[in-house]
């Protein structure tokens, strides 16, 4: 089933790595990290780079050390998508991705997917336009793509969205808005996008964009109802 749709919009969590990437080895590099970055904040000379991260959160939750790492801490095991801590952590990132100790185990087919969409080498048919959309923030996704097991795959990516400049992954706006972005005067169903979300799909084609969800190993499972109302794969290479 090749795809006719010349620009390919990607989920990260569940769709190009694994949920257990995330849950299993980002979550615990924050919890094990933001301490000592909170801990900087409240000395006397806090690096002001690390300034708006903490401006961010409520001011009812940065009073004191204790108070902040508690709420961040709530935040993380909850999972929660909110922008303050997507960009907070992706602030700690950086120094796992940096120092070498984080490393991003994309699927090996998502490798392959890449090499044959943004290829000088490949046909047109076969050329894609590349853009991310993921609750993680910008910079966590730029640092996720040009540190992966396979190197830097930042070249071949056109754009990047998150929760704070396209808005909510449920919901049907922000899919317009980086359609508008993306494919200006184009035919919106001329992006794919693929998530593991199942909401996420619904979200993207109430938009007028096509939507197939992503069931990867480890994945939430899929009920009957959902592989009626969507097209379902397990891996790009179906796509290309
Ligand atoms: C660079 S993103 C790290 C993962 C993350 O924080 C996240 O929330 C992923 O959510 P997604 O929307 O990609 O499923
Ligand atoms: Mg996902």
């Amino acid at each position: 089933m090749p795809v006719l749709q010349k620009k390919i919009l990607l989920d990260i969590e569940g769709t190009v790595c694994s949920i257990s990437f995330v849950k299993d080895v980002l979550f615990p590099y924050f919890l094990k990290t933001v301490p000592s970055v909170l801990q900087l904040h409240f000395t006397a000379n806090p690096p002001p780079d690390l300034q708006p991260y903490i401006d961010a959160f409520p001011p009812t939750s940065r009073t004191s050390y204790d108070v902040l790492h508690q709420h961040i801490r709530e935040l993380t095991l909850a999972d929660k998508k909110v922008p303050e801590l997507k960009g907070l952590q992706g602030y700690v990132w950086r120094r796992g991705y940096e120092s070498g100790e984080l490393k991003a185990p994309l699927f090996d087919d998502v490798y392959d997917a890449f090499r044959i969409w943004t290829s000088a080498e490949s046909t047109a048919a076969e050329r894609k336009g590349v853009f991310i959309y993921s609750s993680g923030s910008v910079d966590a996704q730029i640092l996720l793509f040009s540190h992966t097991e396979k190197g830097d795959l930042t070249r071949g990516i056109q754009g990047y969205y998150d929760t704070v400049n396209a808005g909510m992954k449920q919901d049907k706006s922000s899919y317009e808005k980086i359609a508008d972005t993306i494919a200006a005067g184009e035919q919106k169903n001329n992006i794919l996008f693929l998530s593991d979300n199942v909401k996420e799909i619904a979200a993207a084609k109430e938009a007028g964009l096509e939507a197939f969800v992503v069931e990867r190993p480890g994945n939430a499972p899929l009920t009957d109802e959902d592989r009626k109302a969507h097209i379902v794969i397990e891996n790009f290479s179906s796509l290309l």
